[in-house]
């Protein structure tokens, strides 16, 4: 366990981000009122901040309605922009839940290279094993030595299984013994690492298309869910990866990792406004505890550079 609070390091992470939101709005606080070219002033901070349109014109509109009579501060507007981004957060906050049945659920993890995906397995394993889930992993993207080795040594330090194959083997076939194994064993949730070439799409479509149909003859409802991770330092690029992870892989629901590491953290806000996928957690550190489910408060609240509800 890590020594600092979730929610203090939720608020490092975010740090890059809400200081850059503070720096976009800083120098619109001198004016006595809330006229037109406020807001659009406003409203172009948030775009900046990589909140996106829909996004930046509700907090706009929002404030437009609201009465200043005590005049404008900085603190008053990241107060609206955090209801606002609660509210656009709050419906896509999805934990990622296992059902009771059919065991084993198995979840497809797929997002491109260097996205943080072997991390996020281990650190959703982890959460798993918190919650005293069995969890067996399968070193899915055959395609890299390097993808297996790593995988196999977050399965050691943490403590769970895994299933690997040779470089260059098929996933399928790993992807079979996984679930065989899980359902031999009474495991519970069976976590399968995928390739990321996106360069090679019709290779990964097929790749991915062929474990759906050896999955499907095993069991009808898996994969159970398909879990794309995003890198939040890619920016609006993370946006562009969701459109087509969903076209080849049918992706269920997102993770967004590195969230520490970025001022474009807003980014979470767009993708849940343009896409409406679940967010099931979101990463702010390489630590096994930097990953927690998603709460649609607190990451407001820390985008925006407001405090927190627990600490108001
Ligand atoms: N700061 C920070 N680093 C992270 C986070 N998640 C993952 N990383 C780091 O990002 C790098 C890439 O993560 P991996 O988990 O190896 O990513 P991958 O998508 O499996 O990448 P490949 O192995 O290249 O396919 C590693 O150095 C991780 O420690 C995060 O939330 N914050």
């Amino acid at each position: 366990m890590s020594e600092t609070p979730w929610l203090e390091r939720l608020r490092g992470g975010f740090k890059k981000t809400s200081d850059r939101l503070g720096d976009n709005l800083t120098g619109l606080f001198t004016k006595a009122v809330l006229d037109e070219a406020t807001l659009d002033e406003i409203e172009e901070a948030l775009i900046a901040s990589d909140l996106g349109p829909a996004t930046a014109a509700k907090v706009r509109d929002r404030l437009a309605s609201e009465r200043y009579e005590r005049g404008l501060t900085e603190a008053g507007v990241r107060e609206v922009v955090a209801e606002e981004l609660a509210k656009i957060l709050a419906p896509v906050a999805t934990p990622l839940e296992i059902d009771a049945f059919p065991r084993p659920q198995v979840i497809l993890v797929v997002g491109v290279n260097g996205s943080g995906k072997t991390t996020t397995i281990a650190k959703l394993a982890h959460l798993f094993l918190e919650q005293d889930y069995g969890v067996l992993l399968a070193a899915g993207d055959t395609f890299r030595a390097a993808a297996i080795g790593q995988l196999k040594v977050w399965a050691e330090r943490i403590g769970v299984p895994i299933i690997t194959g040779p470089e260059g083997g098929d996933p399928s076939a790993i992807v079979f013994d996984g679930v065989k194994k899980a359902t031999a064993e009474g495991i519970d949730v069976l976590i399968v690492d995928t390739a990321g070439r996106l360069q090679n799409k019709k290779g990964l479509m097929d790749e991915l298309a062929k474990i759906r149909r050896v999955l499907g003859r095993l069991n009808p409802a898996a994969p159970h869910n398909v879990v794309l991770v995003l890198d939040a330092t890619t920016g609006q690029n993370a946006l562009s990866q969701i459109e087509v992870f969903k076209e080849v892989a049918g992706v269920t629901g997102l993770v967004m990792t590195k969230l520490d590491g970025t001022a474009r953290g807003g980014v979470l806000v767009a993708a849940a406004e343009q896409y409406g996928l679940p967010i099931h957690a979101i990463g702010v550190g390489e630590g096994i505890d930097d990953l927690r489910p998603f709460d649609p408060e607190e990451a407001a609240r820390a985008i925006a550079g407001a405090p927190q509800k627990s600490e108001a």
